[in-house]
Formats: C-alpha cells, structure tokens, sequence
C-alpha cells in the first residue's frame, strides 16, 4: 500500500485528501496519516458523489481528535467556514476561489479573494455572537433547546 510505503521512506506529515467515508478515515489513521483532508475534489470526479460536508460530520466521530481533520469542496464564504468548524474540521482549503481571483487579477487576485473570505468570516462570526473559530461546536448549528 503506497501509503505504508511513503510512511516507512519520509518523516514529513502525510496529510491524505479526499476522504469521504468514516471507514476510509478509520484506514488513514491506522497505516499512520498525520491529517485527513475531507474532500469530494470540488465535486469534480464523480458526478453524485457525497458533498464534502455532508461526509464530516460521521468521519469526526469516527477519528475522535486523533488527527487533525481538514475538509475542502465549495467553501466560498464565511458561513461555510463557520460551518465546517463546528462540525469539527480544524480548517478549510479552497480551490476555485483562488482560481477565480487568479484569472482576474493574478496573485493580486488571489490575496483578493482570501482576503475578503477572511474578512467575511471575521464579520459572520461576530454576528453570530462568536469570538474566535476554536470555539465553533454543534450548539451554533442546531437548536439544542
Ligand atoms: C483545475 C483544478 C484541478 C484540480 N486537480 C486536482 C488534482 O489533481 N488532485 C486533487 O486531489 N484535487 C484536484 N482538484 C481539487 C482541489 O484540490 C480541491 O479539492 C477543490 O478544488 C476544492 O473545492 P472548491 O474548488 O469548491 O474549493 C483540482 C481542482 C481544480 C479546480
């Protein structure tokens, strides 16, 4: 298996992407991943494929903190950080945006575009009533009363 592989040859972090099934991240964990990132690739594989955060919340059961989980596919503003973070990703990664900004502007379109996502969040947090990413949980997303 290539990942018992790249463990045995490399000390560097081996963070593996594209997980979407609890069993998968199960696998990740016992042939020694450092990080899982929960990803359907922006939904451009496999057309039907689960959304990204639809898999994260079962694969955050299943990994309990062992190692960091990161998840990527359609994060295109705050709310959506907000929401993978309190269903436990540790952070998100986005693709297109980046592309976008790139396309428009080139590495002034990307600081652009990241730039106001961070700006977004920091905004939707606080309208939210919350101060800071590390204290998003479930009770943000669902009635708990
Ligand atoms: C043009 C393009 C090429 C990509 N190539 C790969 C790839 O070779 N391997 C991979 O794991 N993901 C690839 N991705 C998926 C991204 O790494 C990432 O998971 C995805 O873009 C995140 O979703 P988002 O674009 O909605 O933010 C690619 C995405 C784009 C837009």
């Amino acid at each position: 298996m290539i990942l018992l592989f790249l463990r045995k040859h490399t000390s560097l972090p081996l963070i593996l992407k594209g997980i979407l099934h609890p069993e998968d991240a199960k696998l990740a964990i016992k042939h020694g991943a450092d990080g899982i990132i929960v990803s359907n690739h922006g939904g451009r594989q496999v057309d039907g494929a689960i959304g990204a955060l639809h898999a994260l919340p079962k694969i955050c059961d299943v990994v309990q903190d062992k190692i960091p989980i990161l998840m990527d596919s359609g994060i295109r503003r705050g709310s959506d950080i907000i929401k993978a973070m309190a269903l436990g990703a540790k952070a998100v990664l986005v693709g297109r945006p980046a592309m976008y900004g790139l396309a428009a502007a080139g590495e002034q379109g990307v600081k652009e575009v990241l730039r106001n996502m961070v700006a977004d969040l920091d905004i939707t947090l606080g309208l939210a009533g919350q101060r800071d990413v590390k204290q998003l949980d479930l009770s943000i997303l669902y009635k708990t009363s």
